[in-house]
């Protein structure tokens, strides 16, 4: 198959463009393009992936849906609006990226980033950005080498038997003995504008990419969502600073433990309203060995106290950050080891700081633009219990890479012997 090469004008200086396909409408899963994959909307792992490749002149998501847009722009992606006609059930890739294509005339390349495949690294996306740029290629898409013996299929009324497509069952190849064969993984496909233009998004002057088999995962199916998980908890790219252990979580009260709303008695008594799986999550919490401390800008110590949680606090602080800061400095603590839940304009500066950050889905808009992650609940809703679980996540993934480092290295040791 030819394509028909397109080798002109695509050299360092043409407008290399990511591009996420993400509709609205999904077969299997419902809104899966953002549904939280290890507390990560599944859209957010290669956006984060694509800006710190530092390759691209722009970064779009091309959808149909506002919540998709959303969470796009908490990426830092710009949002190409697509028209109906293109986010279909039965609408291809080539047709949304055509449609893009059309309405941005600045870019010459476009590199498709499947949302699917969410263990990509920046170091993949530079390496492919150099064989465009760089090699001259005017394709480029991913694959992954498998071990897999493959049947012919037989169907059923037919009289035929299987045979054998890749082995020779008198002489069946051990893995070692064997390079397998290259698989389209679906992660990406780079191609130029002449080419997506003539219908294409492998052709010309192809190649393909090799990733590493643990950085090839492709939901396609609900059962593929868990193990998905498991597999960017281990090998997913989590962003330029090395993981941190979290061993202090701060929350502010009004808004986030509680739903900020606060009843006034005629003896000017207050009374707040939270949620008991809130108190579940902040014991889960202490029990992992993270200290837990509240927050509030109010003078809420009376309600504080009856509510017995058990947690230090800072009532009527005027300034949340300088706090924040005291407490981390007198636990000896790095700003990737405290972890900040908020909600209002008065928690941004905290939220920014703190090497882990979240705020409750009702939190207000320049709150929501500077944590690192949404809750589903709302304040005094789970917002504390669903907060909690994304930190265990991370534990999870702390663990996890620690025992590769600890492998890798009693690995290189016995090398050295
Ligand atoms: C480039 C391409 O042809 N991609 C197709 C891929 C590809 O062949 C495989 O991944 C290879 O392993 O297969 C499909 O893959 P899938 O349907 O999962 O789509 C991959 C991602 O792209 C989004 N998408 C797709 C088409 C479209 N018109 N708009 C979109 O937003 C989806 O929401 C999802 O995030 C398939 O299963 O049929 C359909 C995709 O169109």
């Amino acid at each position: 198959m030819d394509g028909g090469a397109a080798a002109d004008g695509g050299g360092p200086g043409a407008h290399l463009a990511a591009l996420v396909l993400a509709r609205g409408g999904s077969k299997g899963i419902p809104l899966k393009n953002i549904k939280l994959l290890a507390g990560v909307p599944l859209v957010g792992w290669v956006l984060r992936a694509a800006a710190d490749a530092g390759v691209f002149h722009s970064i779009w998501v091309s959808t149909d849906h506002d919540e998709i847009e959303k969470v796009a722009k908490q990426f830092g992606a710009q949002v190409h609006r697509r028209s109906p006609e293109v986010s279909q059930d039965s609408s291809t890739s080539l047709e949304a990226i055509r449609e893009f294509l059309n309405h941005h005339h600045e870019v010459d390349i476009v590199g498709n980033i499947q949302a699917t495949s969410p263990c990509l690294h920046p170091s993949d996306l530079i390496k492919v950005a150099d064989m465009i740029q760089k090699e001259g290629f005017d394709s480029v898409f991913s694959v992954v080498r498998r071990h897999q013996f493959r049947w012919s299929e037989v169907k059923k009324g037919e009289n035929k038997m299987t045979e054998p497509q890749n082995l020779n069952p008198a002489k069946r190849y051990r893995r070692q003995d064997w390079p397998g064969e290259l698989y389209e993984n679906g992660s990406f496909y780079f191609a130029r504008r002449q080419l997506i233009e003539k219908g294409y998004l492998q052709g010309g002057k192809m190649a393909y990419y090799e990733m590493r088999a643990e950085h090839s995962v492709d939901i396609d199916i609900d059962i593929d969502w868990p193990i998905a998980e498991q597999r960017v908890l281990s090998f997913g790219y989590f962003g330029k600073e090395p993981l941190k252990e979290v061993k202090l979580l701060v929350c502010s009260i009004d808004g986030c433990l509680t739903n900020g709303r606060i009843y006034v008695s005629e003896d000017r008594k207050e009374m707040v309203c939270y949620d008991y799986r809130d108190i579940v999550g902040i014991d889960l919490l202490k029990k992992r060995g993270i200290q837990v401390r509240l927050i509030s800008d109010r003078d809420c110590s009376k309600t504080l106290s009856a509510m017995q949680l058990g947690c230090i606090a800072k009532v009527s602080a005027t300034n949340k950050l300088e706090v924040l800061e005291e407490w981390q400095r007198d636990m000896g603590l790095s700003w990737k080891e405290v972890s900040y839940l908020g909600n209002e304009e008065s928690d941004v500066e905290c939220l920014k700081k703190a090497g882990m950050s979240g705020v409750p889905a009702d939190a207000c808009v320049v709150a929501q633009k500077a944590a690192g992650y949404i809750c589903k609940s709302n304040g005094g809703c789970g917002a504390v219990r669903e907060f909690a679980e994304h930190i265990f996540l991370l534990l999870e993934k702390v663990n996890s890479s620690r025992k590769q480092m600890e492998e890798m290295s009693s690995a290189g040791e016995k090398m050295g012997k």
